[in-house]
């Protein structure tokens, strides 16, 4: 079953943003301060060239003075603004990376808190091309875009107040011409935001075909699927190109609109200027100074309109990014904390992804202390059973619970105390040993940390000469039996009271599987235990055998109670043991499934 993750609506993602503004808002306030005062110095200099040209036509008293006076303010004020937006922009970079920091820890804790049954089934790539590429794009763009943009925003208001205060009439001439700029924006706006989604959306999915690919490399030559994967992997090229052609056509149309509606204030007040100074209504100055101040809002507008753009991909991935906050979560019930250890499974029925029921009605009491064995065909569901079991998703109907509570409801650390299912996938992080087994207890002293090994034959951690600091990974390798006994131990620091094995040892080799038996001896100790048995040793030396075909739960019982019924479990005994119905040592691994053609 694959799921998407949920894309963040627009008003989440203005109130993440406003949210992160406001977490620093000191910084927005001195960026807002700095760069106001930074824009204030920069209208001077245009406002005393006109000055100068006004002396100069006016050719009366010390003009070489006033004008050696007038230049030198330029010169200061020109200095000032450069000192003040250098300043803006030191604090505009430390609160992007500030806020970047904020918007990347927030992703990777509602990663962690990702419900099993979503984390599961969200493909790959799409959780990566959120981490990353969409991270980083907005952490790139709180970066740069905030400083950027406000700069952009003060100097440009401040522009047209100016433009408006030195003559209202070439104002708003001036600001009439602008309507062009505003036109392009809003045919720009209204097809951005869908268009960047998709381009998201299929580079994710690109992402996603690549690494499944890549990760099933071995399975794909098996079964020779190359050429149904290179067809994925075309058609997920052929869409992410599409969707990247039409954000390009978007800015191919934005940016030459732009270029020229920017260009017709300068030329409009240039006319009407002139026209007015033929009329003696406005003196040369004046025009120079309008037209220079409508000259440098092509700056800023520039800045903005390059901004607007990226801001469109970049809300995009925000949205993605937030997204995460929508999955909807598991949350504990007030009754959550379990009344004992009794686990009872009553009228499950499962399907996966909309598919058809592949556990149908199971009903199942597993009493606290006993070894319970699931025997059934590849297929019948005994996997789906263990996940449902271990609280990993929840049955579409009837329920799992222990002592009474929902499983799937238990907070994660609460429910890693009453049940914990065992793979074969021993995950080991790049931490040190230490730090490996604390995730599940992260108040563990020393001691019990050594005691756990201990418990799991795993004494080699004693000779390392970085004992419990040993980084895995950078300091000594794992091989296999090492990750697995590392990961039992820490089975062992979480103490459950009930285990679920699924493949535990199924698939190893005889010699990683006979140790790695002997640590989970020391593990199962004590515990509730459910095996899906692959061996029928396995089912022979439980207290009570379930056996499951097509998803229904068709008999239960001792080994002895379904061997006299010479029901489905008799009748896969016998042909494993040729007819004599004696338990004759272990099998050699097969799955009963298998044990059918193979049998002796
Ligand atoms: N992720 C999945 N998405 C869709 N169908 C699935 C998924 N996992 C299992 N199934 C289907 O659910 C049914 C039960 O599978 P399950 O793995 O639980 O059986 P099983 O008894 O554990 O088999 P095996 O011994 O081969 O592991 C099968 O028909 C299987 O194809």
């Amino acid at each position: 079953m694959s799921a998407t993750l949920p894309v963040a609506g627009s008003a989440r993602v203005r109130a993440a943003a406003w949210g992160d503004l406001r977490a620093d808002r000191a910084a927005v306030a001195g960026l807002l301060l700095l760069n106001g005062l930074a824009s204030a110095a920069g209208l001077v200099g245009p406002w005393l060239l006109g000055r100068i040209v006004d002396a100069v036509r006016a050719g009366s008293g010390d003009v070489l003075g006033t004008v050696d006076r007038l230049a030198l303010g330029v010169l200061v004020f020109t200095v000032v603004q450069t000192l003040l937006a250098r300043w803006a922009l030191a604090v505009g970079y430390r609160f992007g990376e500030r806020t970047a920091g904020r918007v990347r820890e927030r992703f990777l804790a509602r990663t962690l808190a990702l419900p099993p049954s979503v984390a599961e089934h969200v493909p790959a790539g799409e959780l990566i091309a959120r981490g990353s590429t969409d991270a980083s794009v907005v952490a790139t763009t709180l970066r740069r875009a905030v400083p950027e943009v406000l700069v952009a925003l003060v100097q440009a208001l401040f522009l047209i107040v100016a433009v408006l205060v030195l003559d209202p009439l070439l104002g708003l001439c001036g600001l009439v011409c602008l309507l062009g700029v505003g036109a392009a924006l809003r045919w720009y706006l209204r097809r951005a935001r869908p268009a960047y989604l998709t381009e998201a959306a299929t580079g994710a999915r690109l992402a996603d075909v690549v690494t499944s690919t890549a990760k099933g490399a071995r399975t794909i030559e098996a079964l020779a699927l190359e050429g149904r994967r290179a067809e994925a992997a075309d058609t997920a090229v052929a869409d992410a190109r599409a969707a990247r052609l039409r954000t390009l056509w978007l800015r191919t149309v934005l940016f030459p609109s732009f270029d020229v509606s920017c260009v017709l204030p300068v030329v409009g007040v240039l006319l009407v200027g002139g026209a007015l100074h033929a009329n003696g209504l406005v003196s040369v100055g004046v025009v120079v100074a309008a037209t220079v101040y409508l000259r440098q809002l092509v700056g800023p507008l520039d800045t903005l309109v390059v901004w607007v753009e990226q801001l469109q991909g970049a809300t995009a991935s925000y949205a993605r990014v937030e997204g995460l906050a929508e999955v909807p979560r598991d949350e504990p019930g007030p009754a959550a904390a379990p009344g004992n250890d009794r686990i009872e499974v009553s009228g499950v029925r499962y399907a996966y992804a909309g598919g058809r029921d592949v556990l149908r009605g199971v009903d199942l009491v597993v009493r606290p202390g006993e070894r319970l064995a699931l025997v059934g065909t590849s297929g019948a569901g005994k996997s789906t059973l263990a996940r449902l079991l271990a609280g990993l998703d929840r049955p579409r109907t009837g329920s799992v619970t222990v002592g009474g509570t929902p499983v799937a409801d238990l907070p994660p650390d609460r429910l890693r105390e009453q049940v914990v299912l065992v793979t074969q996938d021993h995950h080991v992080f790049h931490d040190t040993v230490r730090d490996n087994l604390r995730v599940v207890k992260p108040g563990a002293t020393d001691e019990e940390l050594r005691a756990v090994l201990a418990a799991v034959g795993a004494r080699w951690v004693g000779d390392l000469p970085q004992g419990l600091d040993t980084e895995v990974g950078a300091d000594i390798s794992l091989d296999g039996a090492r990750a697995q006994q590392l990961s039992l131990a820490r089975v062992v620091l979480a103490d459950p009271h009930t285990l679920i094995l699924d493949e535990a040892t199924a698939l190893l080799d005889p010699t990683t599987a006979r140790e790695t038996e002997r640590s989970l001896g020391a593990v199962l100790r004590g515990r509730t235990v459910i095996a899906i048995a692959h061996r029928l040793q396995t089912a022979h030396d439980a207290d009570r055998v379930a056996v499951l075909e097509a998803g229904e739960l068709v008999e239960l019982g001792t080994h002895d109670e379904l061997v006299s019924a010479g029901g489905p479990y008799g009748r896969l005994w016998r042909s494993w043991h040729g007819g004599h119905g004696e338990p004759g040592g272990r099998d050699p691994g097969r799955r009963p499934g298998s044990a059918r053609q193979g049998g002796r």
